[in-house]
């Protein structure tokens, strides 16, 4: 259990603020805003760049444990990050159709002046959906504030047949993993 331990999440993302209470009973939220670009070049490189970016920005007092994440999807040698448009959104979701496609969160963490840090990957199936069914999601979703232009937990959820890890790595934060990794800090 993650008892007597001041956790900060460094994230205003209301879906890690109700990923983290799963495994959290109180904590802090702090968050700054980050520049999201990034100078590396394989995802597993980006998403621990831009998470440390965020950890970087954070200030916490000496007994307290700070957490940041950084999530985004991968497809056919592309990096994708929220959509920049409509148009945008729609040919994400298009193009990604009866494919797999990986989602990366990366986590840092930091104690004292300690950064650990674990990336975490899930693979997931996107179904052959109509042309129909993304304009409808595109506009009666909010698809913009998430990385590849769908959420696993609304009604992007359609699109899906199939996933290969964890579920809650994709929603942005891999609550598994993170709790082993708070559980020997
Ligand atoms: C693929 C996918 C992404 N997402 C979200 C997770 C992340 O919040 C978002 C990717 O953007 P991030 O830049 O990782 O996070 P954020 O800007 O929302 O929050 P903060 O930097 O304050 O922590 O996409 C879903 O909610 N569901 C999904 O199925």
């Amino acid at each position: 259990m993650i008892k007597g331990k001041k956790i900060v999440l460094g994230s205003s993302s209301p879906r890690r603020q109700e990923l983290l209470k799963m495994i959290v009973k109180e904590f802090k939220i702090k968050k700054k805003e980050t520049d999201e670009s990034y100078t590396s070049s394989t995802p597993e490189k980006i998403v621990k760049e831009i998470a440390e970016k965020k950890l970087n920005e954070i200030e916490i007092d000496d007994d307290e444990i700070l957490i940041t994440a950084d999530t985004i999807v991968y497809f056919d040698g592309e990096i994708l990050l929220k959509p920049k448009s409509k148009e945008n959104a729609i040919d994400t979701l298009k193009k990604m159709k009866n494919n797999w496609h990986q989602v990366y969160t990366g986590v840092c963490i930091k104690k004292y002046d300690t950064i650990y840090d674990f990336i975490v990957k899930t693979d997931v199936h996107f179904r052959s959906f109509s042309d129909e069914t993304v304009l409808y999601y595109v506009e009666n979703y909010n698809v913009y504030d998430k990385a590849g232009a769908y959420g696993i937990q609304d009604f992007g959820a359609v699109l899906i047949d199939e996933i290969r890890g964890d579920y809650y790595n994709i929603m942005g934060l891999p609550i598994s993993e993170l709790y082993q990794r708070l559980k020997t800090l």
